[in-house]
């Protein structure tokens, strides 16, 4: 079993009263919100993932080296969870992406990735909730601007969010690589 490694410090969300006391959690005590722990390998996180989008076989060294680099990544990835206390299994999970740009006086820009909840635990408000802690965790961390990417048929979920296509600026191009390749985990 992996250890209790939290991907970025826990402090964080307390600091700025994110997760406890978000009304979602404080109506199910079962419920709670932390930064993704080393040992959720074992908690189902991946499986959730594959509620997303293809996942693949990640062996847990995999897991633990991938992990290692984001944590060390200098306040990159906060990969945040949400837990079942009473079964230990993740049921729902984001990351929040802080990326830092040399524009606007080497500004900070807030990504959301990664978006699920667990199907059992679907329309209890926690997509809303995880959304709602990494949106005001991107502000409290000083981000200028938050961006996503979803499918058309998710926009009045993200537009409830708060969340607004800006005019002449809300297209996503893409180019889909046929053979990714295995990130080298130096660079
Ligand atoms: C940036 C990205 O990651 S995009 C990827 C989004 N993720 C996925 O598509 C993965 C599969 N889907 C899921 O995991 C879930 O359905 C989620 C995360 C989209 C929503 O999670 P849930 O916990 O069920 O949503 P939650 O209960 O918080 O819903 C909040 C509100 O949004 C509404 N809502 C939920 N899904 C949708 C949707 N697809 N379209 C419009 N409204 C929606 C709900 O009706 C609810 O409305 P209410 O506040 O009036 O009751």
């Amino acid at each position: 079993m992996s250890a209790e490694i939290p991907i970025y410090d826990p402090e964080l969300l307390k600091k700025y009263n994110l997760g406890e006391r978000h009304e979602t959690l404080k109506g199910d005590e079962s419920l709670c919100v932390r930064p993704l722990y080393m040992s959720d390998y074992n908690r189902g996180f991946l499986e959730l993932l594959g509620e997303l989008t293809e996942v693949g076989n990640i062996s847990e060294e995999q897991f633990q080296e991938q992990f290692e680099f984001m944590k060390n990544s200098h306040g990159t990835y906060y990969c945040t969870v949400i837990i079942d206390t009473i079964k230990d299994r993740v049921v729902g999970a984001s990351t929040l992406l802080m990326e830092r740009k040399f524009i606007r006086g080497c500004a900070l820009r807030a990504r959301l990735e990664d978006v699920v909840v667990s199907p059992n635990y679907r329309g209890k408000q926690l997509g809303k909730c995880i959304v709602e802690i990494l949106t005001n965790l991107g502000r409290a961390l000083g981000a200028y601007k938050m961006t996503l990417d979803c499918k058309d048929s998710m926009t009045p979920f993200y537009e409830s969010l708060g969340y607004a296509k800006e005019p002449g600026n809300s297209n996503t191009l893409s180019i889909r690589y046929a053979a990714a390749s295995k990130p080298e985990p130096k660079l």
